[in-house]
């Protein structure tokens, strides 16, 4: 094998290992400097590899900024985000997204939606099928390759979605209130579907909610952020069971957990309304 085909396959192994994710001193302003929106002011956040991490904080408060500079979809333009991979400045294989709004293509089926993302990842064709059909499999979709969106129901589509993003093999999942669309029965199902997923194929995962309740099902660690400008107020251990189902919503830790954290939200929730007045 050539140096550079060493070099390539060494980049490829590198995107698909789990990484932590260093976040130092990173603000963001929306708009002219000095007259804009400050977004975010002064995030520092080191997630380990293979963490669960959820960003929890009142609406506008800067959730999605942040997971988009730490995907690369924004440039960074005060203070410094590293992976496993170096420096982030742009969108890059060791990350993908998955949206609220599933961002499919509508003309598209289940599977070509899947190949879709192979392809452009650099996949060969074998490996396309392949891979395709396990992440279909994976997310319970067998059956339905041949569906277009319109054709599945909102749980159906995002399950699509997530097998997407997963069949390409990232070391760090980004997701951005995923299941907010969804009814709170199918929301509870994905919670536990993506839960298994994760400790099964020990991605690095950054997810975005203002739900208190999945953020503790989900997570080892919460940043909690403050109101526009967002800033980390509370980083928290979730020291839970590693394995959960809905079980784990009786458990008294748990439900003590959740009450204090949603205490410490809503404190951040009615400091974004004063200021909004
Ligand atoms: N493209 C943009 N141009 C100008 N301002 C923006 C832009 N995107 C976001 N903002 C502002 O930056 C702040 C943070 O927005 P962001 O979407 O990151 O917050 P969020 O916590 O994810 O909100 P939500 O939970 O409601 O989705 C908000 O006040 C928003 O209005």
């Amino acid at each position: 094998m050539s140096a550079t085909q060493l070099a390539a396959t060494a980049r490829r192994q590198a995107a698909h290992a789990p990484s932590g994710i260093s976040v130092q001193d990173v603000s963001h302003t929306y708009g002219a400097r000095g007259a804009g929106t400050l977004a975010l002011d002064g995030i520092n956040i080191d997630i380990e590899d293979g963490e669960f991490h959820c960003l929890l904080g009142p609406s506008g408060c800067g959730k999605s900024t942040l997971l988009y500079l730490i995907g690369g979809f924004i440039p960074v333009q005060s203070g410094q985000i590293s992976t496993a991979t170096g420096r982030v400045t742009a969108p890059g294989p060791d990350r993908s997204i998955v949206f609220q709004n599933f961002a499919l293509f509508p003309w598209k089926t289940v599977r070509d939606n899947v190949l879709y993302g192979l392809k452009k990842a650099g996949f060969g064709p074998a490996e396309r099928a392949e891979r395709a059909q396990r992440y279909i499999d994976m997310v319970h979709l067998t059956g339905f390759e041949n569906a277009y969106p319109s054709q599945l129901s909102g749980g159906m589509q995002q399950r699509a979605a997530i097998a997407r993003t997963l069949a390409v093999d990232p070391g760090i999942l980004l997701m951005d209130e995923p299941f907010g669309a969804l009814d709170a029965q199918t929301r509870r199902v994905m919670q536990e579907e993506l839960r298994a997923i994760w400790r099964n194929s020990r991605k690095t995962v950054v997810f975005v909610t203002h739900d208190v309740q999945e953020a503790v099902f989900l997570a080892d660690r919460i940043s909690i952020m403050s109101a526009r400008p967002g800033r980390v107020q509370h980083v928290i251990d979730v020291n839970m069971p590693k394995d959960r189902d809905e079980t784990i919503l009786e458990n008294p830790e748990f439900i003590q957990l959740s009450e204090h954290i949603w205490r410490l939200v809503r404190e951040q929730a009615v400091a974004a309304t004063r200021g909004a007045h």
